[in-house]
């Protein structure tokens, strides 16, 4: 499937946004704040429950209003909804009309994934963006993962509500027990995704940055030390978790990092190149995604003429007509898109204007 069409009521400066698009490739152009983040924003928000530019809601909708409604309907007709309540702080989600109340029913039938210019910052600045990447796929991709994170994160809740009221004995030692096994079914189904997104990941490094095809090493770090029993672990550092209140051994703690020769990438690739290097990840899980899902992976690319001279867009070019995905695609002018837009004429293009999407016929 694919988005078809999308509306929106009231979000940013998309005050109402009806707009049709292509199954495959839909570039966007328009002038410094003339709305296309916040399209992409709003596909965003409905494919994760939340924006990649604010935790704060009221920033989302319009002035002066007090909701935003973001709704598409997809190629097999299906409806999907959201809105979000400022004033109340309520979300209602609906499926072809029907109302939801958790947002994982909604995420399941729509996979986005977003680069913008600010990536590569925020996914090599800390392991929080990492785990939000590799957990995305682990959701669309692992059909075991959602009940199992589901279990996990009350076990964890639990596990940590013990440590942080200094609670001992038997009920911290059933906690500690649950945990520990909840951690080791999470952690090998990471285990086994990681290494199948590695494979695909040399894949497209061929495409674009073939300089590092097949000498990336994606090192898996599981949230402790994988010589050890977690059980032994948590065991020998009991003190220490007391005394923070919180569990600092575990799958929740895991990362992933990317190495060249011994060395961690981001150290020494370009921003360019790490750009290149993030659309090489994102699209070996898009493709991971799927091939599972009956849902066709959305991705979104913000700005894609920042960072990329005209030889990296033309890699980006022959990389995405291997893809299939619906992409959406931001420049500011048509020159950043020269190199990447369809020679088959097979494609739609809009301009974006003060909160407007029209499309511009080729
Ligand atoms: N809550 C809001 N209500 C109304 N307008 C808003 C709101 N938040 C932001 N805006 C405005 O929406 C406009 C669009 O911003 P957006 O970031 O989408 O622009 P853009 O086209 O991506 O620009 P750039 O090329 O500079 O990234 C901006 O002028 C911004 O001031």
């Amino acid at each position: 499937m694919s988005i078809v069409k999308l509306t929106t009521n009231n979000f940013r400066n998309l005050e109402n946004v009806s707009t049709t698009f292509h199954s495959d490739f839909n570039f966007f152009i328009g002038q410094n704040g003339s709305g296309k983040s916040s399209l992409l924003e709003s596909i965003f928000f409905l494919g994760h429950g939340k924006s990649f530019r604010t935790a704060k809601i009221d920033n989302v909708v319009t002035f002066k209003h007090t909701n935003f409604i973001v709704s598409v309907i997809d190629s097999n007709n299906k409806r999907l909804g959201l809105l979000r309540d400022t004033a109340t702080g309520l979300s209602e989600i609906k499926i072809d009309g029907l109302r939801h109340n958790k947002f994982s029913e909604l995420a399941q039938n729509i996979a986005v994934q977003i680069i913008t210019p600010e990536s590569f910052k925020i996914f090599f600045g800390g392991p929080r963006e990492r785990r939000r990447f590799v957990d995305l796929g682990m959701f669309h991709v692992k059909h075991k993962f959602s009940e199992q994170w589901k279990e996990f994160t009350q076990v964890l809740k639990q596990r940590n509500a013990c440590l942080k009221n200094q609670l001992i004995g038997q009920q911290f030692d059933y906690w500690t027990n649950s945990f520990c096994q909840t951690c080791i079914n999470i952690a090998s189904l990471r285990n086994e995704y990681l290494k199948d997104l590695k494979k695909e990941l040399d894949k497209w490094l061929t495409i674009l940055l073939p300089e590092f095809q097949n000498e990336i090493n994606v090192m898996y770090l599981q949230g402790w030390n994988s010589k050890k029993s977690l059980l032994d672990i948590l065991n020998q550092n009991k003190e220490r978790e007391y005394e923070k209140g919180h569990s600092l051994f575990g799958a929740q703690r895991f990362d992933v990092r990317f190495q060249y020769k011994g060395v961690a990438i981001e150290t020494f690739l370009s921003r360019g190149q790490q750009k290149l290097f993030l659309l090489a990840l994102t699209f070996a899980q898009a493709k991971l995604i799927g091939q599972v899902k009956r849902v066709k992976p959305i991705l979104l690319i913000d700005d894609i003429g920042a960072e990329l001279d005209a030889n990296s867009r033309n890699a980006f070019f022959q990389s995405i007509k291997e893809l299939n995905c619906q992409l959406f695609i931001t420049a500011i002018d048509e020159q950043a898109l020269e190199p990447i837009i369809p020679k088959d004429n097979n494609y739609y293009m809009f301009h974006v204007e003060h909160g407007r999407i029209s499309a511009i016929s080729k």
